[in-house]
């Protein structure tokens, strides 16, 4: 018989709820309880789980870009076609050294390992800084279904803000890893930026396109009943770009904009998942896109992923670049405060693409 709730050291789904949200043990500590059964308040809807006939059904695979000759024509072009048929695209050689890589999913590692006391001295009760938050799932006092993630979010201030409120376990390794990937973000942003009419990323197009940013450590344990929940829920990002580092236990599926089906991100060793987010999808006015992604859940094996989400600083007005509007297209979108659009996106449970449309006219 399949143990159930009552067969564990939880009695009651509320019990699991103060353990892994409140106590901050996280989905780690409980899938490290040995835990055989999914607890009620992960299951997903029926369609919210990625149902297979969905999952390339076609040979569908999102673009890999190689970057070795930075400067040639064709590389932007392909970054910009990516840009708007997929949202979605994989770099290879990059010019971010593989060692800053390695060191940033080693501190991930080591961070999630730390003892749960340690931890907690990051939760948004306990820490320090607002910078820093420790924490599970994606917004838990406002979903029906949890997910099945916990994770690190760092928000980048300045270094010494960083030296003085960032985990020390991991802290440096971080740095070394948005230090190191501003270059390759910057050249992306450029070719972005130059299709749409932007002639130089000056100081004020670069504080609308790379104004924040923020790091979050992901941390997907080993899931019971992987089927019936998810790593993390449809969802597009609200970044103007993000660059993902992932390791080799794969799980990311992509909305194919062609087809509709579910498409897998394979696991390339070196390489980035770069995805357009919303800030973007509405600078271009619609013309890149930003699409909708999710993570499955593993029934053996620990995963995890390191995103930055290249972000508008949160002061910024973004809507539709006067470059493009300039065109005589029409504006999809209204004028909107970058911080007024991030606390929308994090006031309700991941909703597909819903929020971009509080930016729609
Ligand atoms: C976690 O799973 C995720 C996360 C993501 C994340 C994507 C991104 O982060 S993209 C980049 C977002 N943009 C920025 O970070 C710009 C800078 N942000 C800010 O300046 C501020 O956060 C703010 C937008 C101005 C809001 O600040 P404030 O008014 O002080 O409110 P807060 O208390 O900070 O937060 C409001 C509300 O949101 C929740 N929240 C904030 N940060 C996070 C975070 N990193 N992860 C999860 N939730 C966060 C916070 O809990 C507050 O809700 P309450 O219910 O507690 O009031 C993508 C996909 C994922 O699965
Ligand atoms: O872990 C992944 O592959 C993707 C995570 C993600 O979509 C996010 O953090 O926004
Ligand atoms: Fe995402």
């Amino acid at each position: 018989m399949a143990p159930t709730l009552s067969t564990t050291q939880f009695s009651n789904p509320a019990e699991v709820t103060d353990f892994v949200v409140h106590k901050g043990n996280g989905v780690k500590g409980l899938s490290e309880t040995g835990i055989k059964a999914l607890p009620d308040q992960y299951i997903q809807p029926f369609e919210e789980r990625l149902i297979n006939k969905f999952v390339n059904e076609t040979d569908e695979a999102i673009p890999v870009i190689d970057m070795s000759n930075p400067d040639e024509n064709r590389v932007a072009e392909a970054v910009c076609d990516a840009a708007e048929k997929w949202g979605f695209f994989q770099v290879i050689n990059h010019g971010v050294p593989l060692e800053v890589l390695d060191d940033v999913k080693a501190a991930t590692h080591r961070f999630f390992n730390l003892p749960v006391e340690e931890k907690c001295k990051f939760t948004k009760e306990n820490s320090l800084s607002t910078t820093v938050r420790f924490g599970t799932s994606f917004s838990p006092l406002a979903e029906q279904a949890l997910e099945w993630k916990d994770y690190l979010s760092l928000f980048f201030v300045s270094e010494a803000e960083a030296e003085q409120f960032w985990p020390d376990i991991c802290r440096n390794e971080t740095l070394e890893y948005i230090d190191k990937s501003k270059k390759m973000v910057r050249k992306l942003l450029e070719y972005l930026g130059k299709n749409l009419n932007v002639k130089e990323l000056d100081e004020t197009k670069e504080s609308l396109f790379m104004g924040s940013i923020r790091v979050n450590l992901n941390y997907y344990p080993i899931c019971p009943n992987p089927d019936l929940t998810v790593g993390v829920g449809r969802h597009s990002d609200v970044s103007s770009l993000t660059i993902l580092l992932q390791d080799q236990i794969g799980g990311l599926h992509v909305r194919s904009l062609a087809s509709g089906n579910w498409v897998h991100v394979p696991p390339v060793p070196g390489s980035f998942v770069i995805n357009i987010g919303d800030a973007m999808q509405i600078l271009s006015n619609g013309r890149y896109k930003s699409v909708e992604h999710r993570v499955l859940a593993n029934g053996n094996n620990n995963r995890i992923s390191v995103p930055i989400f290249v972000n508008p600083k949160p002061e910024s007005v973004i809507g539709p670049l006067p470059e493009v509007i300039a065109n005589g297209e029409e504006p999809i979108y209204r004028d909107i405060l970058y911080s007024d659009y991030v606390r929308y996106f994090f006031r309700k449970a991941h909703d597909g693409k819903k929020t971009v449309d509080y930016a729609k006219f």
